[in-house]
């Protein structure tokens, strides 16, 4: 499977090839020898899907050590803009993010080391966002950042997302201290 690595380092796009014939397609959506290949050792332990009305923002999201995830991510319906974070704290790229388009027509995938804070904005109506997780969902070590942070200096290209609750109240990059 082709892979490139991204500037942050440890993050690897995937492009799954896509076999087309009169019937319409198939891909190998996950190899375990591809991401051996790229370079990554890990070995995911839950699937998680969700679906996204158009302008729906969700993240950025993380959960603390030792429930931290790794993610492979992607959208299997739609189009949605991913944004990762880098929050570790030894990085030379601590605080830098990375904004990438994953979407069902190249269905490529995003793979997110532990130490990143993660979210996306629904670009189409029921956007369907499917990933792999490193470790279990662990409510208590659930944490985040502000989407709008300005220190973050996101460009998400809408400037009203529909927002949980609880993610319109995630402090923000000034005030928070990395446990990565
Ligand atoms: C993440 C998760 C949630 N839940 C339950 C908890 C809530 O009752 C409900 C919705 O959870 P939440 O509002 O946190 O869902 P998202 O806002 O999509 O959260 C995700 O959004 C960003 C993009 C991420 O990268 C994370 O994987 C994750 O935080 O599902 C579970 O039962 N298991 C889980 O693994």
């Amino acid at each position: 499977m082709e892979y490139k690595e991204h500037f942050l380092k440890g993050v690897v796009e995937f492009f799954p090839k896509q076999f087309k014939d009169n019937r319409g397609w198939f891909m190998e959506s996950f190899n375990e020898k591809a991401m051996q290949q790229a370079g990554i050792p890990t070995v995911f332990v839950q699937d998680n899907q969700s679906v996204s009305f158009k302008n729906v923002l969700r993240g950025l999201h993380f959960q603390k050590p030792p429930f931290a995830q790794a993610k492979l991510v992607r959208a299997v319906a739609g189009r949605v803009l991913d944004v990762i974070v880098d929050i570790r704290k030894a990085s030379p790229t601590y605080g830098k993010h990375l904004a990438r388009e994953l979407n069902a027509d190249q269905n490529n995938l995003l793979y997110v080391p532990e130490g990143f804070a993660h979210g996306f904005l629904a670009l189409e109506e029921n956007s369907v966002f499917l990933y792999k997780c490193s470790s279990y969902y662990h409510q208590e070590s659930e944490s985040g950042l502000c989407w709008s942070d300005p220190d973050l200096n996101i460009d998400w290209g809408v400037k009203d997302p529909i927002v949980s609750e609880k993610d319109k109240i995630l402090p923000a990059f000034k005030d928070f201290v990395s446990p990565f």
